[in-house]
């Protein structure tokens, strides 16, 4: 079948890729002219394990093409897949902007019957939205249908490819049997499709965040209680999610969720709520706890070393998240601000998404060229993201380096016993602080 996608970041490269693996031939369209060369060129603009191989195999096997122009794949394609940003506006709701305008311009473009599949994260109500504004630009005959996108960032083809449901939401007998066929591929291998109503499948998706974020932000909260009480949250963590139905996944403490997607989705989902008269009491309490804990480390440090002014701290891990290069809504950005705030001076390093904290911070902070080089010296160190390589550092040579032995976890990755035996105060999230 032949496919576009419109919009080639994280979704729509990764969904139009694996929909090329999947044997179809795929048109991806983007307005960033640079993006669009740099993939003609076959180079991936963005850090997703596993994606480059996929993607040059299809390159390589005539199935994945790439253009700035939308109507040169509408030639060859009726089926359009949408996978364009819907940001916060100022207010909290999901900007449509961009998936209205594309709307408009198939709408203007259409030739023949074409069926748009949309992938961005909306609002309850927006397939709607798109079908009516077609209408009034088109005689031929369409469908819209919803179908949201669930992968994770830095998992991002296994999660394509080997999906827990496919979710489809739509009106019409057509628009679901080229759905059928899209997916067969999937649903051969025993994927679950499950087909709803467009609205449904819209709120699926925010629902879904809705609750990983506030299942996230429940365990934050235990284990700052934990740390008041004397409990260990990973204990408690291990006891809880054996329990099947509550399941040992998403209840890691940290510095609360960030990312494109919770931080966004949580605050859509209660601007729509407040839009039809209803509260969502839950989720507003959760923006608020995580919004605080994204910073929680500070006030520790501070204590330890009586005041920032002049100190040298020093950060592994910039990214919202271990693999991958996205900074939106990582902790790591609130911590430096307010670091610099109180006078610290920072020394950063992140091997994979230093580049793009450099263009937010640019020479206000240092950017070290391995983990090690960025402890030179320091008054403490801040670990902000899971990266494989923080997990087992040589503590000699930590304790050779740094000023002072302080390390103040985020993620949680040392055992008490061992950072004890070195030597190191040690501040994790809801466990026994360690003194030297
Ligand atoms: N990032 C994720 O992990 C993830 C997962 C599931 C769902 N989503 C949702 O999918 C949507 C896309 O997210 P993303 O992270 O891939 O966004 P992104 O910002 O990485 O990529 C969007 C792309 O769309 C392009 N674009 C903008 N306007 C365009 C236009 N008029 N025509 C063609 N291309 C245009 C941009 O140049 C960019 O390359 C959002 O609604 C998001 O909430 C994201
Ligand atoms: O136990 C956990 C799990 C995650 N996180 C944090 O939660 C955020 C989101 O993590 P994750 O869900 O792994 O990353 P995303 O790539 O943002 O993926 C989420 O957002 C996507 C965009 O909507 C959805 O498609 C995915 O299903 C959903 O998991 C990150 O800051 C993580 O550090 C925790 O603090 N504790």
């Amino acid at each position: 079948m032949n496919i576009t996608i419109v919009g080639t970041g994280y979704v729509g490269l990764v969904s139009g890729t694996c929909l090329a693996d999947l044997g179809h031939s795929v048109h991806c369209v983007d307005i960033n002219r640079e993006k669009v060369e740099m993939m003609q060129k076959g180079k991936v603009p963005i850090y997703e394990p596993q994606l480059e191989e996929v993607f040059l195999r299809n390159i390589k096997g005539g199935r994945l093409f790439f253009t700035t122009e939308l109507k040169e794949a509408m030639k060859v394609s009726n089926v359009i897949f949408l996978a364009l940003p819907t940001p916060p506006g100022e207010d909290g709701s999901a900007d449509l902007s961009y998936v209205l305008n594309v709307a408009e311009q198939i709408g203007d473009l259409m030739t023949e019957y074409t069926l748009i599949v949309n992938k961005s994260t909306v609002p309850v109500g927006t397939s709607e939205k798109v079908k009516n504004l077609i209408q009034t630009k088109t005689k031929f005959p369409f469908d819209v249908v919803s179908n949201p996108e669930f992968l994770r960032e830095g998992y991002a083809v296994e999660d394509f490819m080997k999906p827990e449901r496919v979710i489809v939401g739509g009106s019409s007998q057509r628009a679901f049997e080229i759905m059928d066929r899209i997916y067969l591929p999937l649903t051969n291998a025993g994927i679950k499709m499950i087909k709803m109503d467009e609205k449904s499948s819209e709120l699926t998706k925010y629902a879904s965040n809705s609750f990983l974020a506030t299942k996230i932000t429940f365990m934050n909260e235990v284990a700052n209680y934990c740390e008041k009480v004397g409990a260990d949250v990973d204990k408690v963590r291990f006891g809880m999610g054996s329990d099947e139905r509550i399941g040992n996944r998403f209840l890691f403490p940290g510095l609360g969720y960030g990312g494109s997607c919770f931080p966004k989705d949580v605050k859509a989902l209660i601007k729509s709520g407040k839009e039809v008269g209803h509260n969502f009491q839950i989720l507003e309490s959760v923006e608020k706890i995580n919004q605080k804990q994204k910073t929680i480390l500070i006030p520790e440090v501070e204590k330890y070393l009586g005041g920032l002014e002049g100190k040298n701290i020093a950060i592994w891990g910039l990214a919202f998240k271990e693999n991958t290069d996205d900074i939106r809504e990582a902790p790591s950005l609130e911590i430096i601000e307010q670091l610099l705030e109180k006078g610290a001076k920072v020394t950063a390093y992140d091997s994979i998404a230093s580049d793009n904290v450099k263009k937010i911070w640019k020479n206000k902070i240092t950017y070290a060229d391995n983990m090690y080089d960025c402890i030179e010296g320091a008054d403490a160190l801040i670990i902000a993201t899971e990266w494989g390589e923080f997990r087992n550092p040589h503590f000699n040579i930590l304790k050779e380096k740094m000023k002072n032995r302080a390390i103040f976890d985020g993620r949680n990755l040392y055992d008490l016993n061992e950072l004890a035996f070195h030597g190191f105060y040690y501040k994790s999230i809801g466990r026994k602080l360690i003194k030297k």
